[in-house]
């Protein structure tokens, strides 16, 4: 017998001893028996015989982890908190050695003497950010990148955000790239997985675009990772373990040996602070932008009904911005105050008026809309502030002879509806756009003469560090969506019209103003860890709280910045807890860390959320 020390995929435990009559590899997918259940898990080394018995690996697969991929999972466990079986799960395994075959392509590319700098910057830095305005030609410095590391033999992971693989991106890819290029996200069929798989091993693919998780990809020879529209915060993994594909993307990198390059209009502020930076300014669009402000009432005024008429008049597309989706986001008594509250959770009811239904965002609760306060009895319930099914409504009501179009969450929901939708848009089919984020990300509009920005001042006011940045990215790619040809305009409904006024134009200054006011006390100078803990009993969560904050108290590099009730103090029946510690070191935050692992409680490095 020869034994096995195997780490469970998926699971939380540290990995376990099995033995076998075979001689096993290092990094092979095998199956094996966990209490009563059949599991997967990966051979990491073989061992002494243990002095207590153990089971038998039942099998062996194809499939395998080059010790490169063991050793970057490693990282991911230390870092993020979590069991190597889990960190090990986000890669795809190998099935078979890469065939190694010289693609040689050309994309007949001209760049322009900036763009030639910024590549040439870029090609002398192993990691870079390029700070590029909207329009100033980032995508075709990608395409001549993507064009040398072929050339060299090498593959390239181009990373894109969640909703940001649009159809003008894999038409220009495919463009340039033909077969050597494949697009990878969640949402592709099984099937078409194995296809693309295969094709990487017999290197017919060597670039893959795709969401976060193609950067876990069977992929042995990178030589590039670019990671486009770096502030997006879909790079953020919201679930156990919480990883940043962005700064996985420099990790791995560095780990094999693979240019990295980070692209946006608005970086963040960490990304800025701690790359080497090509700053490439001005636009390929023949075009001007106008800002414009409204500081009166809220909603749909005067001032922007009027905006939008003009801009319909002139034959121009509209988008309208506002970050809430559905009918209503409250719903509110108008005798005693009270506002409607999911009965799972700590926030308010959205009326979505087409389910006739009160829905919550948080658990998806729905109940028919009530006549009566449920509080108090009284029959006069109000809604406010507006979301995007609203405004779309009154805006089909007010403009009846143009196309509105809704573009949220609640309404695109499948890529192809995505897709479809878009084409619309760009053959005028459609008048006005209402949406979300969705709005902001990455998409290429070409007749947008007007974009109105609602409800912005209620994101500025977040209670979150980042709020400034968040907001002002935001406010900014929106507007970059505007005047792609031509005059365009761009109306922000907001009472904080001095802070967009001095920094609109200045993304750059924004940053470097906005570093003044996060030293000593905030990332990038301070790293920060967040500790959740959620359970149906209060007192649980409290006291699991309580408990991680008088631990912290032995840690003298780390700073308990407060805790108590999360923002959002109850989600799906669960009350939730936390933490916040931040200190100089990752490595004092992490040592804390890891010792909370029997508590039971989520740990999130460099947390992006904090509701
Ligand atoms: N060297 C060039 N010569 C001519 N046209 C160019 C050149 N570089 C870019 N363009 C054109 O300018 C437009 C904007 O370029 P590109 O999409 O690369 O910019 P971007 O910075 O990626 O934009 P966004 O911020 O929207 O992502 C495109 O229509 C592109 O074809
Ligand atoms: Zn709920």
């Amino acid at each position: 017998m020869h034994y096995y020390l195997v780490s469970l995929l998926k699971s939380p435990l540290s990995p376990l001893t099995y033995c076998s009559d075979a001689i096993l590899e290092a990094g092979f997918v095998v199956e094996i028996p966990l209490s009563k259940r059949i599991v997967q898990g990966v051979v990491l080394e073989r061992v002494e015989k243990p002095s207590f018995a153990c089971e038998e690996v039942l099998l062996t697969y194809k499939t395998f982890y080059t010790p490169k991929t063991v050793e970057l999972a490693r990282f991911i466990a230390e870092y993020y908190v979590c069991s190597l079986g889990e960190a090990l799960a986000l890669f795809t395994p190998f099935s078979q050695k890469t065939l190694h075959v010289n693609q040689k392509v050309n994309t007949h590319i001209a760049l322009s003497a900036e763009q030639e700098n910024a590549f040439s910057f870029i090609e002398s830095h192993p990691n870079a950010l390029l700070f590029g305005d909207t329009g100033s030609g980032k995508t075709e410095i990608y395409m001549k990148l993507f064009e040398a590391t072929l050339n060299a033999g090498k593959q390239v992971v181009f990373l894109l955000p969640e909703i940001g693989l649009t159809p003008q991106m894999k038409n220009r890819l495919k463009h340039h790239f033909g077969t050597h290029v494949a697009i990878w996200h969640s949402k592709i069929s099984a099937k078409k997985k194995e296809a693309i798989l295969q094709e990487i091993h017999e290197g017919k693919i060597c670039i893959v675009a795709g969401t976060r998780s193609a950067l876990f990809l069977p992929l042995e020879n990178i030589g590039l990772i670019v990671v486009d529209e770096e502030h997006d915060e879909s790079y953020k993994s919201g679930n156990r373990p919480r990883y940043n594909a962005k700064d996985l993307a420099l990790l791995f990198g560095q780990k094999l040996k693979a240019k990295v390059l980070l692209g946006s209009a608005t970086p963040t502020l960490s990304s800025f602070h701690k790359l080497p930076t090509f700053r490439l300014k001005g636009t390929f669009f023949e075009a001007s932008t106008h800002i414009m402000y409204d500081d009166g009432e809220h909603g749909l005024s005067h001032k922007v009904v009027q905006a939008i008429e003009k801009a319909l008049k002139a034959k121009k597309q509209v988008i309208v911005f506002l970050p809430t989706r559905a009918n209503f986001k409250y719903i509110t008594c108008k005798a005693c105050g009270a506002h409607i509250e999911c009965p799972f959770c700590s926030v308010g009811m959205s009326l979505h008026q087409h389910m006739h239904a009160l829905k919550c965002h948080y658990c998806n609760y729905t109940e028919a809309i009530p006549h009566v306060c449920p509080k108090c009895g009284h029959d006069e319930i109000v809604a406010t502030r507006m979301g995007t099914a609203e405004v779309s409504l009154k805006l089909s009501e007010h403009f009846c002879e143009h196309v509105v179009q809704q573009f949220d969450r609640d309404e695109v929901k499948t890529e192809k509806k995505l897709s479809d939708i878009l084409a619309q848009f760009n053959e005028h089919k459609i008048d006005i756009m209402v949406g979300t984020q969705m709005l902001s990300k990455g998409h290429d509009y070409h007749g947008v003469g007007l974009a109105v920005i609602l409800g912005i001042d209620a994101l500025l006011g977040m209670s979150d560090f980042r709020a400034r940045e968040k907001t002002l990215a935001l406010v900014q790619q929106i507007a970059g969506r505007v005047g792609r040809k031509g005059y365009g305009e761009v109306l922000i409904q907001s009472k904080n019209g001095d802070f967009f006024k001095h920094y609109l134009s200045d993304f750059e200054q924004f940053l470097n103003d906005e570093l003044g006011f996060r030293k000593g006390l905030y990332p990038p100078f301070k790293k920060m860890l967040r500790v959740m803990s959620a359970h149906v009993k209060e007192e649980k969560a409290k006291e699991s709280i309580e408990k991680v904050a008088s631990l912290g108290k032995h840690f003298s590099q780390i700073e308990i910045v407060g805790y108590g009730k999360a923002n959002i103090a109850k989600i799906a029946n669960k009350y939730r807890y936390e933490l916040l510690v931040r200190s100089d070191s990752s490595k004092a935050l992490l040592e804390f860390a890891h010792t909370l692992k029997p508590l039971h409680v989520e740990i999130d490095m460099d947390p992006l959320s904090f509701s």
